[in-house]
């Protein structure tokens, strides 16, 4: 058996095996043998299997794969007689597969030839080439380039127990960060949120607990579960140090066991995936409680925060903000609305540094000019790290610097208090000139992604490389001479070629084969078309030239690992510079946005103001932008004694907008922004919390009304004095009077107990008469127009109530027939005495039925034509719902 066959080619017909799950060595070759050992110890991942230039997959691994590659499944050989599923890959392009498997929720472990071939053949002749798993591939532990969203963050987080203490712990590989902090059970899933992993890993005694069920369930295939002994403190706290280089922790800061738990898990995974090639990450940091705006998962969904309802970037909160020229900019942008501050300091830090930029205006057109330029650094040094980078890895870095370098000519020590904020951006963009030097010397303007090709040094760089070079460059040159001789003494229109098989060779068409026999040229091959020779002068001039490549090649990677272990021995210098690039495009852009869209600086302090004037909707102003139609500012005022605004008008009006253009103003300001008004005041948020729109959780079981009722749970429960909540519309969901109940119910425990400053848009026009209950609640409403028996819309807030809710109006809008309105008309006007003193059933009763305005069947057909002219495929289960609303109001009344 050859050392390098698949363990199918060479199985031993055995009986059957009833299945190929839990397969046994028995009877197998020793290469199946090799191959069932490694998969069995990774029998959670798809094992990605070397073979030669592909990486194949067996069994149960390869019918997925093909399934989800959409490749071919083929069959190689027999297990215990039976046939061995199989797929594979070519390993040039194996990253594109990664990509789409990872994308699909696969893991994947990589298992490679660890020798040649022929080294194994050395041991005898049945012996397995050395294969082992060198990488387990998660989706928090990428670092290719292909795998990674440029503008989106990859953290592997992982939430660590002990002592009856939660701790979440979370690292960037790709930008070298690494946190953690302790957690309130309560608090797990907004920091989650805030976190957003692309995996978290948790042991397997938490998952289980019923009471993590409905957190860990939100992040589904992000979860990773693994045994709870490797998140044992003292088994974390070793992983630590060792993985530091220290004695004690301590100098790191003070962290409680389950910190600990988490952290010291958190690196063990990284060891196990990454296989002893460990990333630099930053000192382990300890986080404060209460250091940001707590926004729970459903309030970010509901803002729409980075993603609209559909699953858009586009037409989402990021998307209106974000005017970043660099995708670690882009990251750290989208960290900080993820984010937002309480602390009032480092706010107006932030805030310095925008209002610097954008006064300085032309400097920071310049500035993002140069640092359009700048490279990713950040994730050039994870890959470098973890030996999975390229010479254009090292370019990245080459240019980086030189862009710092530019940056920090262009941008001028800032005069004053921006000067602090400034300044401490332009201390990270060290010169680092030495490397810079390096690299540029060595390096050619853009290199290849793979050293393995070579190519990438510059000519003239290095003297020894340039003979080597010119040496195979020469011997190219001599063979062309050769060949123009051979042609010569043989008379004959003979070629020297080259391929992958022989080498050089002669070739000549069969019929001047002869000839070349006759003048003692040594036949090699012969062809359909064509014979071929070689000579001693070829072979041995084709050797000279294999080993002069051969050498070049060698002295290029001996360059590259020169380069790369210079590069990461200024790793943190290196992340300093691009986190400070980062720091400088989110500032400059920032100012980019005020200046291009007027926002203002607001004034934040920890009072509990909220005075907004002439605010505006980032987004929406955006969207009517493009329609050249002008956005309606309106003001806001939440302070103490008016603290709850109970916001009515009819449907369309801007009720929706108007509420959530305050929250994001809220977060924007947190940030360090400027805002969409025209002045702002701001007393700090310490939790956000929006309860808008219906929105079923089928996935989880849960109705519409259901999940309404567990999200103004939570916010009833956990909104304190200094938080802002935003509820639009509660107890729509149910029958008239239980919604407008638990409407009324929630707007008195808000005002009184929680005493948040909150927004509540309601149809409910009864809960006004509350105002004179409630001292704090004041009214307002949207102002609108009436016009020839239609309204027109003026998305004016003004004091006051709702005089009518205008409902018709906007079904009329649009398009429900004609009959339908008129009916709906009679049957308002119906309730509408009923509730001076009549029986509103009864006066319905005495109405003249549908038919006599319009026959009944005319309607039934309505409801048909309205059915027929739906398209479920196309509507979104909040369109759903609202059409089954539609439906059912254009049912004649019995
Ligand atoms: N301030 C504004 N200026 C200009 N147009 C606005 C403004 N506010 C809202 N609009 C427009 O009105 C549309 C409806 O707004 P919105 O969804 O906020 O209404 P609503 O009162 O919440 O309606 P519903 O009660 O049906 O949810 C928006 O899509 C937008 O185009």
């Amino acid at each position: 058996m050859s050392s390098d066959k698949t363990p199918a080619e060479t199985a031993e017909p055995t009986p059957p095996a009833s299945s190929p799950a839990g397969l046994s060595t028995e009877g197998a070759t020793p290469s199946m043998a090799q191959f069932l050992e490694i998969k069995a110890t990774h029998s959670e991942y798809l094992l990605f299997y070397r073979m030669g230039d592909f990486y194949e997959l067996f069994f149960e691994d390869a019918a997925k794969a093909a399934e989800a590659l959409d490749i071919a499944l083929t069959k190689r050989g027999k297990h215990q007689g039976v046939d061995i599923p199989m797929c594979g890959v070519p390993v040039h392009a194996s990253e594109q597969y990664l990509e789409r498997l990872i994308r699909k929720g696969f893991r994947v472990a990589i298992c490679e030839q660890m020798e040649d071939p022929a080294e194994a053949r050395k041991r005898g002749s049945k012996a397995v080439v050395r294969r082992e798993v060198v990488r387990l591939v998660t989706p928090g532990t990428l670092t290719e380039e292909s795998l990674l969203e440029p503008k989106q963050s990859n953290t592997l987080a992982s939430l660590g127990r002990a002592g009856g203490e939660l701790a979440l712990a979370a690292a960037e590989m790709s930008a070298g960060q690494f946190r953690v902090a302790a957690v309130a059970p309560g608090d797990l899933g907004v920091e989650l949120a805030r976190l957003s992993p692309s995996e978290l890993i948790v042991p397997d005694s938490l998952f289980a607990d019923p009471e993590m069920a409905s957190v860990l369930n939100a992040l589904a295939g992000a979860v990773t579960v693994l045994p709870a002994l490797k998140f044992e403190s003292s088994t974390g706290e070793r992983a630590l140090k060792s993985f530091y280089g220290v004695n004690e922790l301590a100098g790191f800061g003070a962290f409680s066991r389950a910190e600990v738990s988490a952290a010291g898990a958190l690196i063990g995974y990284l060891e196990l995936t990454q296989k002893g090639k460990l990333p630099a990450l930053s000192p382990l940091a300890r986080e404060g409680a209460a250091a940001y705006m707590a926004i729970d998962a459903a309030t970010r969904r509901n803002l729409e925060l980075v993603q609209t309802l559909g699953g858009e970037r586009r037409g989402s909160f990021l998307h209106a903000i974000d005017r970043s020229v660099t995708a670690a900019g882009a990251r750290l942008l989208a960290a900080r609305l993820a984010a937002p501050l309480t602390d009032v300091a480092a706010l107006q830090h932030r805030q310095e540094s925008v209002a610097h930029f954008l006064k300085a205006r032309e400097t920071n057109e310049e500035l993002r000019e140069k640092l359009r330029a700048a490279p990713d650094i950040a994730r050039a040094l994870a890959r470098l790290s973890v030996q999975r980078g390229g010479p254009r890895d090292l370019a990245a870095l080459r240019d980086g610097i030189s862009a710092a370098h530019a940056v920090r000519a262009l941008v001028p020590q800032a005069p004053g208090e921006a000067g602090d904020a400034i300044g401490a951006i332009l201390e990270g963009l060290v010169a680092l000139s030495p490397l810079a030097d390096k690299l540029t010397h060595l390096l050619i303007p853009e290199p290849p992604f793979y050293a393995r090709d070579g190519g990438f040094v510059r000519p003239g760089a290095h003297a020894a490389l340039d003979e080597i070079r010119s040496l195979r460059d020469e011997s190219r040159r001599v063979i062309a001479t050769l060949e123009a001789k051979y042609r010569d003494e043989t008379g004959t229109p003979l070629k020297i070629k080259h391929n992958g098989v022989l080498g050089y060779f002669i070739e000549v068409t069969p019929q001047h084969g002869d000839k070349l026999m006759a003048q003692g040229y040594r036949h090699r091959q012969t062809m359909g078309g064509a014979v071929r020779f070689s000579t001693d002068e070829l072979s041995s001039l084709a050797n000279r030239i294999s080993q002069a490549g051969d050498q070049a090649l060698a002295l290029e990677k001996q360059l590259f690992d020169e380069m790369c272990a210079d590069a990461l021995a200024s790793a943190l210098p290196l992340s300093k510079i691009a986190e400070s690039l980062a720091i400088l495009d989110v500032a400059s852009s920032l100012a980019d946005l005020a200046r291009v869209k007027n926002y203002t600086r607001p004034k934040i302090d920890n009072s509990k103001a909220f005075s907004l004037k002439r605010a505006r909707h980032p987004v929406v102003e955006a969207a009517l932008l493009a329609s050249h139609t002008p956005f309606v500012p309106n003001d806001a005022d939440l302070s103490s004694d008016r603290r709850l605004w109970l916001v009515t008008g009819p449907n369309m009006a801007g009720k929706s907008t108007f509420l959530r253009q305050n929250a994001l103003i809220a977060i924007l300001a947190q940030m360090g922004s400027f805002v969409p008004a025209e002045s702002a005041h701001i007393g700090i948020v310490d939790r956000l919390f929006s309860r808008v729109g219906a929105g079923d959780d089928l996935a989880a079981g849960r109705s519409t009304f259901m999940v309404e009722m567990v999200e103004t749970a939570a916010i009833l429960n956990q909104a304190t004095e200094k938080s802002l909540v935003i509820l639009d519309e509660i107890g729509r969901g149910t029958a008239t009077f239980d919604g407008l109940a638990i409407a009324w119910a929630t707007a008195e425990h808000l005002c009184l107990k929680n005493k948040s400053r909150a927004l509540f848009a309601t149809h409910y026009h009864e809960m006004t008469a509350l105002a004179e209950r409630l001292p704090a609640m004041a009214c307002v409403t949207m102002k609108v127009r009436e016009w020839n028996d239609s309204i027109v819309f003026l998305h004016e807030v003004i004091p006051g109530v709702a005089d009518r809710s205008y409902g018709i109006h906007v079904a009329k809008l649009a398009g429900l027939p004609q009959a339908v309105v008129s009916r709906a008309g009679e049957v308002l006007k119906a309730l509408e005495d009923g509730r001076e003193g009549h029986k509103p059933l009864a006066r319905i009763d005495d109405l003249p039925l549908f038919s006599a305005t319009a026959p009944v069947k005319k309607e039934q057909n309505a409801v048909e034509e309205a059915l027929r002219a739906i398209d479920p495929d196309a509507l979104t289960p909040k369109a759903a719902l609202e059409a089954l609303y539609e439906l059912k109001a254009k049912l004649p009344l019995n």
